[in-house]
């Protein structure tokens, strides 16, 4: 059987939001360099908030947008003010002045845009420049660059800060300013920075503040910086794209580590994957685990060095990785202690202090302290969190919740990872039911404890957004077979092998790592110690268990992928399953269901009990 591994897999229908009444990227009279550029990047038509943002940003309007993730945001703000950069330029060509400011959460997201604005310039010549002050360059370099006056900024408030503070930047003459992912700017701690910003900014300067969710934070910046914005509240019901189908499976927290193997084991998901789990030595147990079948993943967590996760992305996003796996809430939970090692890592690796992670603080739901909990602004230390906000994982065909998150919005942050420019996604959850948590091996994160509250918000808020969170019920007996195979092999993956496994990914990260290769040349014993310690197998491999003998496997064909099973595959069940066979004639089949009044994405497997 083989695995489909082509990201293309995933149709693309025309972006979010393209009708036929909206304005294409011709009628929004964008600069032919602009055009051709987005011809380029295969941008046929303006998304939603792309189609009602730009014609307003060219008149000149501040703008508050909110849309939902995916949505193609990025391109709302960064057109427009590269379309106003390029007539400023052509009205008085020897201008020379950063115009352009755009500010970000986190390095990886500056990156992100500025990889954005790189493409969109491709064919403007010098006549646009721009610079991303979160990149690893020495302060000497960056007040070089800074001195040519790039027209274009993009970058951390605190970085902004302090290159105004030391004279590298002037923002005299700005005229633009964009916010992106405005709710979490100063969530992030960025208060101090951003006031203080507030002043260095000049009066007048076109605003744009871009954001997933409006939340009080977004009002603050808004009475900052605009002056009476147009706000695009675009709800997901106006986005015409396919869409996230969203599945739950209440199960114990073993039942997590079957099911993930069943589902990849006999690839009932089609397509890239992202599985998110609560904490970071999670991320390595279930790597471990896949690792025991030949599966194949990759890891992106908050104590990788700034380098390898965006490394890490790109390689996703390439395809070299069908299935990454994320934590993204560990320090806000206080699950994860980070081992001393791992620490020195998070020191060595974490540059400056804006460059990972965020809070979703509010509605989390905590023994006792719900209250504190929801007001709590997070330390330096808890900004090790959510790894994945705003993060352009591309052609996501599935995001798997193998731990649920504690917030309903950090679950609309995650399955927004999937079902991104109007293509079909499936996010698929497993809850822990409160009389199931800590009753089975492996322990489950201590957040499982309040999953069903937890579930029961998500499914308010994606009510409320118009969406369906459906139940999903496997064919336990037919799953059960694989118990025996899913126990052997979590057997294999020790405390002790995960530990090794977190440690020895952090040592290779640090010897992949640019800033240490000098050190290292210096030091060319410690590079020999850790690369013999890289040599220790982290969990014992058991080679059986990589192939899935003939009689476990429920199916012999494929079913046709209809229309609605984008992104997942059904299999048949045929007559061969000896196994299943034998245990029907004990119990008795159940019929076929359909979820929801639709066609099961899995198939088979809802047909057990419920
Ligand atoms: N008009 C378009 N046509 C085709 N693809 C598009 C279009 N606009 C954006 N995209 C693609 O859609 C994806 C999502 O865009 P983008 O990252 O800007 O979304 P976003 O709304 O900022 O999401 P988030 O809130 O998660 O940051 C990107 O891969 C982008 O290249």
């Amino acid at each position: 059987m083989k695995r489909k591994l082509d990201a293309n897999d995933v149709p693309s229908p025309e972006p979010a939001g393209a009708e036929d009444q909206e304005p294409d990227f011709e009628a929004l009279g964008l600069d032919p360099r602009l055009r051709q550029a987005l011809i380029k990047e295969k941008f046929t038509k303006p998304t939603l908030v792309q189609a009602k943002a730009i014609p307003l940003a060219l008149e000149g309007k501040d703008i508050l947008a909110r849309a939902k993730t995916g949505s193609g945001k990025t391109a709302a703000y960064v057109l427009p003010v590269l379309q106003s950069i390029l007539q400023q330029k052509s009205a008085d060509p020897s201008l020379k002045a950063t115009t352009g400011l755009i500010l970000v959460p986190t390095r990886e997201l500056a990156e992100q845009v500025q990889k954005v604005v790189t493409s969109f310039t491709a064919f403007c010549g010098k006549d646009i420049r721009s610079i991303n002050l979160t990149q690893k360059v020495s302060d000497a370099v960056q007040r070089t660059m800074l001195a040519d006056f790039p027209d274009l900024v993009i970058s951390t408030p605190t970085r902004v800060l302090a290159n105004v503070n030391n004279s590298a930047l002037s923002l005299e003459k700005l005229s633009y300013l964009v916010i992106d992912e405005a709710d979490l700017v100063l969530s992030y701690g960025y208060d101090e920075d951003i006031n203080l910003l507030s002043k260095a900014i000049p009066r007048g300067v076109q605003t744009f503040l871009m954001s997933a969710t409006l939340t009080s934070e977004v009002d603050t910046l808004k009475s900052l910086f605009c002056r009476s914005p147009v706000i695009l509240k675009l709800e997901d019901k106006e986005e015409k794209g396919a869409g996230v189908s969203q599945f739950v499976v209440k199960c114990a927290e073993d039942e997590k580590f079957l099911l993930t193997y069943v589902i990849f084991k006999l690839q009932l998901v089609k397509g890239k994957v992202i599985i998110f789990v609560g904490d970071v030595d999670r991320c390595y147990r279930v790597k471990l685990f896949l690792e025991q079948f030949g599966i194949k993943s990759c890891v992106l967590n908050s104590e990788l060095p700034i380098n390898s996760r965006l490394h890490v992305v790109e390689e996703f996003n390439k395809g070299v990785y069908d299935i990454i796996i994320a934590a993204d809430d560990q320090e806000v939970m206080g699950v994860a202690k980070p081992t001393k090692k791992s620490q020195e890592a998070i020191e060595e690796g974490a540059e400056d202090k804006e460059e990972i992670g965020s809070s979703e603080d509010e509605e989390e739901v905590q023994e006792g302290n719900s209250k504190k909990a929801k007001r709590r602004k997070m330390t330096n230390k808890e900004k090790d969190y959510g790894m994945s906000r705003g993060i352009d994982f591309q052609n996501v065909a599935c995001v798997l919740n193998f731990d649920l998150p504690t917030t309903s919005k950090s679950y609309t942050h995650r399955i927004g990872r999937t079902g991104r420019a109007g293509k079909a996604g499936m996010a698929l959850s497993f809850v822990v039911p409160s009389d199931q948590y800590g009753k089975h091996k492996p322990t489950s994160v201590p957040s499982s404890k309040h999953d069903e509250a937890v579930l029961a918000k998500i499914v308010k808020r994606q009510g409320k957004l118009g969406h369906e969170v459906r139940p999903y019920h496997f064919e336990m007996q037919q799953v059960d077979a694989f118990r025996y195979r899913m126990t052997d092999a979590l057997r294999a993956v020790t405390r002790l092998a995960v530990q090794e496994a977190r440690a020895r990914e952090i040592r290779q990260e640090l010897i992949k790592s640019e800033k240490l290769k000098r050190h290292f040349e210096d030091n060319p014993d410690e590079l020999r110690q850790l690369r013999h310690d890289g040599e220790l197998r982290a969990a014992r491999v058991q080679p059986h268990l990589k192939h899935v003998p003939d009689y476990l496997m429920p199916t012999k064909g494929r079913e046709g992928i209809s229309n609605e099973d984008v992104g997942y595959v059904g299999f048949k069940k045929t007559n061969e399953n000896r196994i299943r066979k034998a245990r029907d004639r004990n119990r008795g089949k159940g019929k076929g269901k359909k979820v929801g009044g639709k066609v099961d994405p899995l198939k088979t497997f809802n047909r057990g009990r419920k």
